[in-house]
């Protein structure tokens, strides 16, 4: 496994590949590696002859200092990992690297509609750090296919929206959440959750489907629904931060023509915030 953390030598492994006839698959990650980014690696190894891996805790996405700062970097652990998985070629930049001449002097790449709303709304600028980065690490890799996580729904669904929009020649491919045993979303920031806090930490995936499953039964107060999912929340530690329910395709509020809708959550757990997401089928 090659490690680049510079652009020429990232260009140079790409260009070898290339050279071979080899099929690209991409996976960009901010590192701190478990099972789900390891089910991405699996998933893009499936489409491809060469896969390679970024790990960039990218500044320009944080909207919170404290949560850039604290952000876990497990650089060495997470080569071993990606090593184990044979990935090929991992790209490890500096935000030097990646941003030379800093942060406010960097061209940025913004994504209408829905990189403003909900999530978007919630964290200013965030959704352009994440459209930003993704573009440029695109255009250094020159992927066949990227594959992203769907535990960050409206991201992908923003960079879908991009890379139609720029006519980018990348298929994207979602895959879905990877689970605990007890149904929490595997990610980074749980490793920042006190003992106590990672047991009720599965509460959020249950309120979750207890949402979905009154909807089955035919239940469309999506207002009633909030706010019991929000009680539920509150009686079990979380700070509920987004309880959205939208069309699954718009991210607007459901309408008649809705085919499914996604159930769109974020809590605060002490200083961490979790988010999960559910699609559920309107029609029968
Ligand atoms: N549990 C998971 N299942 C499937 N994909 C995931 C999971 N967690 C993260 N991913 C995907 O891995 C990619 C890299 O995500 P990232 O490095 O931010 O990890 P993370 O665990 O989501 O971290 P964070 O704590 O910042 O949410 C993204 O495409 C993300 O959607
Ligand atoms: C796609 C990504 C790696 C861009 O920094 C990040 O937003 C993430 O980890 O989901
Ligand atoms: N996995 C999404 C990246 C972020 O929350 O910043």
């Amino acid at each position: 496994m090659h490690v680049a953390n510079d652009i020429a030598s990232l260009r140079q492994a790409i260009q070898s590949f290339r050279l071979a006839g080899d099929r690209i698959a991409f996976v960009p990650t901010m590192g701190n590696l478990h099972e789900g980014h390891l089910t991405l690696v699996r998933e893009a190894r499936r489409h491809a002859d060469r896969v390679v891996v970024s790990i960039f805790v990218n500044p320009l996405q944080f909207d919170r200092a404290e949560d850039l700062a604290t952000y876990p970097r497990t650089l060495e652990a997470d080569c071993q990992l990606l090593q184990g998985e044979g990935v090929d070629l991992v790209f490890t930049p500096s935000p030097e690297i990646m941003y030379p001449k800093g942060l406010a002097a960097q061209t940025f790449v913004e994504v209408p509609g829905l990189s403003d709303l909900l999530e978007g709304a919630l964290r200013p600028g965030h959704f352009r750090g994440v459209a930003t980065v993704v573009t440029k690490l695109f255009n250094l890799v020159q992927p066949d296919v990227a594959c992203f996580g769907q535990k960050d729904y409206q991201q992908l669904a923003m960079l879908r929206q991009m890379v139609a929009d720029l006519a980018l020649p990348i298929e994207l491919i979602g895959v879905p959440t990877v689970r605990a045993a007890d149904g929490l979303a595997l990610s980074s920031r749980n490793n920042r959750l006190t003992p106590t806090e990672r047991e009720v930490a599965p509460t959020l995936a249950k309120v979750m489907g207890w949402i979905a499953s009154q909807i089955e039964q035919g239940e469309r107060d999506w207002t009633a629904l909030q706010q019991q999912a929000s009680l539920q929340l509150t009686a079990a530690g979380f700070k509920p931060d987004a309880i959205d329910l939208v069309d699954a395709t718009s991210l607007q509020a459901p309408g008649e023509q809705s085919q499914s809708l996604v159930i769109l959550l974020a809590a605060y757990l002490g200083t961490v915030r979790l988010i999960d997401n559910q699609v559920v089928n309107l029609r029968p």
